[in-house]
């Protein structure tokens, strides 16, 4: 039997460590941390991911503002929405949820996010920012997946990850945050051959493909820690469930940690989102401060 790395009391564990600091932050400077979230249409599982982060931030006393926007928007009213909430002090996140529909021009609006907003960790100064190790917003869902394997693993030095899929929004990211975490890390996509043969040489496996079950037991070396981040709406016996992109039944007896689908990745993704508006909001904060120095210096003590 595996440990089950649970998401959902987890992800509770770290709302209550962001709501205690946000309560500092109001005390201490008067600031409640805000995050805008702007959805496009009417997607149903956006609609989902939307009331769910309105509902936690409520629960971390952070002030959440929703824009929603027609299906049909176009770029001009989308990038003038960005615009106003980039330049609003009081908006410390900013979060476009994705997919947006197909008249609109998604790597544009992202490059349009106020980076010191970004709590999505999309923007290309973030990417490049994780990518060559210097501090910066990072993407919720491998924050939250690293988080997860803190769990079962003290130390990841050493130890072999493999990514299932390359996407901006999980793959890249997680490969980048296990490589500055020392682990050897393979990322794997639609047109690597023999995935199963690497797989099974993994001590970490990260499955985030969009296909449902498709990580069998004989991918998973005995003992191998598996994070599912799919998450798949299937049908069956004509009702709606959510699986993941392991097969956890025939996996979780070969694997020592996994976490399960719902009620893992998906809660840890909003809470590292409360946790990154948080960051930002500090942050912000800061240079305000520092910017109030340059344009109004303390008198300089005298010497001597
Ligand atoms: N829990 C959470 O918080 C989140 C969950 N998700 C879920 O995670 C999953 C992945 O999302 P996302 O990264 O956005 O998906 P994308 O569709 O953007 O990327 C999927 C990746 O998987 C690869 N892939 C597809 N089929 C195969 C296959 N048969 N074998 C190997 N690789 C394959 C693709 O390869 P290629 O690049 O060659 O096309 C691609 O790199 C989805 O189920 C999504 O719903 C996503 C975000 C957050
Ligand atoms: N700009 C942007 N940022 C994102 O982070 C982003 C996005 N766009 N677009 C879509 C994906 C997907 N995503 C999820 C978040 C929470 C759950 C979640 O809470 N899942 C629950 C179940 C939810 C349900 O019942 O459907 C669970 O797994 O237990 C799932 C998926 C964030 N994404
Ligand atoms: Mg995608």
């Amino acid at each position: 039997m595996a440990r089950l790395i649970d998401g959902k009391q987890l992800s509770a564990q770290v709302l209550v460590e962001v709501a205690t600091e946000v309560q500092q932050l109001k005390a201490e400077h008067g600031i409640t941390p805000a995050l805008a979230v702007v959805l496009v249409g009417d997607d149903p599982a956006s609609q989902v991911y939307v009331r769910n982060k309105v509902l936690r931030a409520e629960e971390a006393g952070i002030r959440s503002i929703e824009h929603r926007l027609e299906a049909d928007t176009d770029q001009q009213t989308l990038n003038a929405v960005v615009d106003q909430l980039n330049k609003d002090p009081e908006v410390h996140g900013i979060l476009v949820q994705l997919p947006l529909p197909k008249q609109l021009d998604e790597a544009q609006i992202i490059a349009a996010i106020n980076p010191a907003k970004d709590v999505d960790g999309f923007h290309p100064l973030s990417v490049g920012a994780l990518a060559s190790g210097q501090p910066s917003l990072v993407p919720c869902t491998p924050l939250g997946c690293m988080i997860m394997l803190q769990q079962i693993h003290n130390d990841l030095s050493g130890k072999h990850a493999v990514v299932i899929g390359r996407s901006n929004i999980v793959g890249k990211p997680m490969a980048a945050l296990l490589l500055q975490a020392n682990c050897t890390v393979t990322t794997v996509h639609s047109h690597t051959q023999n995935i199963e043969a690497l797989c099974r040489q993994a001590d970490i496996v990260v499955a985030a493909v969009g296909r449902p079950e498709l990580v069998k037991a004989d991918w998973i070396k005995t003992g191998a820690t598996v994070i599912d981040v799919g998450i798949n709406a299937v049908e069956v016996d004509g009702r709606r469930k959510l699986v993941g992109d392991v097969d956890f039944a025939s996996v979780e007896p070969v694997a020592e940690a996994i976490t399960p689908v719902p009620g893992g990745v998906g809660p840890m993704t909003i809470a590292c989102l409360m946790k990154n508006t948080l960051t930002a909001a500090r942050a912000q904060l800061a240079s305000v401060a520092s910017k109030d120095i340059e344009s109004n210096p303390e008198p300089t003590a005298a010497v001597g």
